[in-house]
């Protein structure tokens, strides 16, 4: 049974599942332009690094193969098309997968060769080369999820021999599956393979307060999969680890990443540092999983990573649907509540930063890599492209 999909795209066509309504309801906006792509990036009805830049770089394509832009001309139709992507950009700033395919997206329109064509049809070849750049986006992710899943159970069972009296419980943090990606996940798709490699006892997802990324969404995936898991609070991990670790094998606590720098450092939701401290008490890994596209080898460390700070309401107001008096749930009406006094001062970071020295493993789709003898992680071998 396939888990939900966050995104759905045929060319001039882009729906977006609302995930603010979920898990309670399924509903998808059409997102037809960049300005409609902004919002429900910003508004974190999408979210997800890959997802953040899958739907910003098809809603261009989608506004594109729509006619929407109406310069003449190679590089006043460049000139637009860079504007679009530089709004987009801006929606949300810690993911970086957002600002490659950014980047990716423009080169790929000045690589078009224009020589000896007319403006008409110059223009039509950039669009073609931006529609088809951006569904490559979409089409490479599902395929590099897969890779890293794989990678992530070999490494689990290197580093742990599994067997079927040994099979492994690991814990999660935030929403890393199909709701962040255009399938299978990051991290959660390492705990999905596992799950079908027969090598997973048992998965824990934190809540991941504020926007409830673990109770609302990957609840629901795990549950939607038949993936025995279970769900606690932010707060109740170094209690778990402490109490159940031996009896349940808790061998790994496993996250997606924003942004990986060049040291490893790493900016995640906000309460991964704290899972980070607390596996290394423990002796739990601590691994990281992460397409190349969110490695940032143009950091240095992680002090550099801007991390987003997000609206007080998100602390001081939750929202969600009714149940009823027989306990079932009544999608029709959707309630807001405030659960604290509205005048207090509120601190809300999307994201957290976890040193690389808490890191045991960050796994991508082209491998591995783990920490060099100087006790960093070196990418060079992953990506030689990128350090030319
Ligand atoms: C594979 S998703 C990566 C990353 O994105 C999430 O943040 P948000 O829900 O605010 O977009 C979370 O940090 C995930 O680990």
């Amino acid at each position: 049974m396939s888990a939900l999909e966050a995104i759905k795209y045929s060319r001039g066509k882009l729906e977006v599942l609302d995930q603010l309504r979920l898990p309670h309801e399924h509903h998808y906006d059409e997102v037809s332009t960049s300005e409609e792509a902004f919002d429900c990036i910003k508004a974190m009805r999408v979210r997800g690094a890959p997802a953040i830049a899958i739907v910003a770089a098809l809603a261009a394509s989608v506004e594109l193969h729509n006619g929407s832009c109406t310069a003449t001309g190679t590089e006043d139709v460049i000139k637009y098309i860079d504007s679009r992507l530089d709004y987009l950009y801006e929606s949300r700033p810690t993911a970086v997968d957002l600002g490659n395919a950014v980047r990716l997206l423009k080169k790929t329109v000045r690589g078009v060769k224009t020589e000896g064509l007319t403006d008409a049809e110059a223009k039509e070849a950039i669009i073609k080369a931006f529609i088809e750049a951006s569904e490559e986006i979409l089409a490479k992710d599902l395929k590099t999820n897969k890779s890293i899943g794989a990678f992530g159970a070999k490494w689990l069972q290197e580093q742990y021999k599994i067997t079927d009296d040994s099979k492994i419980t690991v814990m999660t943090h935030c929403n890393t599956g199909s709701l962040a990606t255009s399938g299978h996940g990051t991290a959660l798709g390492i705990i999905r393979t596992l799950r079908d490699e027969g090598l997973l006892r048992h998965a824990y997802c934190t809540e991941t307060r504020p926007y409830n990324q673990g109770s609302r969404l990957t609840a629901f995936e795990l549950v939607h999969e038949g993936i025995p898991a279970t769900l606690v609070t932010d707060s109740m991990a170094a209690a778990l680890f402490r109490l159940r670790k031996a009896e349940e094998n808790i061998a790994a606590v496993i996250v997606g990443a924003d942004r990986v720098v060049r040291n490893g450092d790493t900016a995640n939701k906000i309460g991964t540092y704290q899972l980070a401290v607390l596996a290394k008490h423990h002796g739990i890994k601590f691994m990281v999983a992460a397409p190349t596209t969110s490695i940032d080898v143009d950091t240095e460390t992680g002090d550099d990573i801007e991390i987003e700070q997000r609206k007080r309401e998100e602390l001081t107001q939750i929202s969600g649907a009714v149940v009823n008096a027989d306990g079932s749930i009544d999608t029709s009406k959707s309630v807001r509540v405030a659960i604290a006094d509205q005048r207090i001062g509120v601190w809300n970071p999307g994201f957290d930063v976890t040193p690389h020295e808490y890191i045991d493993a960050i796994v991508t789709e082209k491998g591995t890599v783990v920490k060099g003898e100087d006790g960093k992680f070196h990418f060079e071998d992953l990506m030689p492209e990128r350090f030319q």
